[in-house]
């Protein structure tokens, strides 16, 4: 993909639809390459538009096994950065070499090791769309006006205090009113979730933990019996 034109198609095959992101809890037992490209298989199979994949190599496993657009990460855990997701310029390179047509990473207001303007630029100087994943309505602002395609919601309330349970379907609601290319992503654990995104505003809804980690739903459940 290089041009303006095979972007906006790419992403007219995301509108409206559900992305599902194979990321398995790490080192648990799903946590191997050939079972995330099951994964990607099987909810492709089903009916997903889109994948969201953690890691270079899964990356590039998943482009070869199948045909929908993939959202490539990285993640990797810093000693002076909370950022986490895609935090370094090599970290797009080896992502678009891998053959991800779209690259997410964090665009929060923190301690960062690049500008938001400069990781945009390096996804575009290798024909990429750029997804910018915020936790708040002035971060997608900000990532916008440096360029991103895409915003997310991905780290709403991942900043501080404990982690969310529920999307922040506010913040879709601000970012489109914004007019952006909004996706919902974080915590959308129910077909309810889901379609109220899209009825906040979405482009298109990244669902995980509810279809991809076993482990975390199982807790989710073991949680409502007052069980375990
Ligand atoms: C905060 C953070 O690091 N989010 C990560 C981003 O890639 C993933 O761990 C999430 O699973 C993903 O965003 C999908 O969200 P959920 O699994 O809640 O549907």
């Amino acid at each position: 993909m290089t041009d303006a034109a095979s972007a906006s198609a790419l992403l007219g095959r995301l509108r409206g639809r559900l992305i599902v992101s194979c990321q398995p809890v790490v080192g648990g037992p799903l946590d191997r390459d050939e079972i995330v490209v099951a994964l990607a298989e099987a909810v492709t199979g089903a009916g997903a538009a889109g994948l969201r994949i953690e890691g270079v190599a899964r990356v590039a496993a998943v482009c070869r096994a199948v045909a929908v657009p993939v959202i490539g990460i990285v993640k990797a855990d810093l000693p002076d950065t909370p950022v986490r997701i895609t935090p370094h310029l090599a970290d797009i390179d080896a992502l678009a070499e891998a053959g991800a047509p779209i690259i997410a990473f964090d665009a929060t207001d923190r301690a960062r090791p690049l500008p938001v303007a400069e990781m945009v630029a390096r996804i575009h100087r290798h024909g990429r769309i750029a997804m910018a994943d915020v936790s708040t309505r002035a971060e997608g602002r900000a990532a916008a006006a440096a360029g991103a395609d895409i915003v997310a919601s991905t780290l709403a309330g991942y900043v501080a205090g404990p982690a969310p349970t529920e999307p922040d379907l506010a913040l879709v609601a601000d970012l489109a009113a914004d007019g952006f290319t909004v996706i919902a992503e974080g915590n959308v654990r129910t077909p309810e979730h889901a379609a109220s995104a899209l009825a906040a505003g979405a482009f298109a809804v990244v669902a995980g933990s509810a279809i991809t980690r076993p482990e975390h739903v199982t807790r989710w459940f073991l949680d409502a019996l007052g069980a375990g």
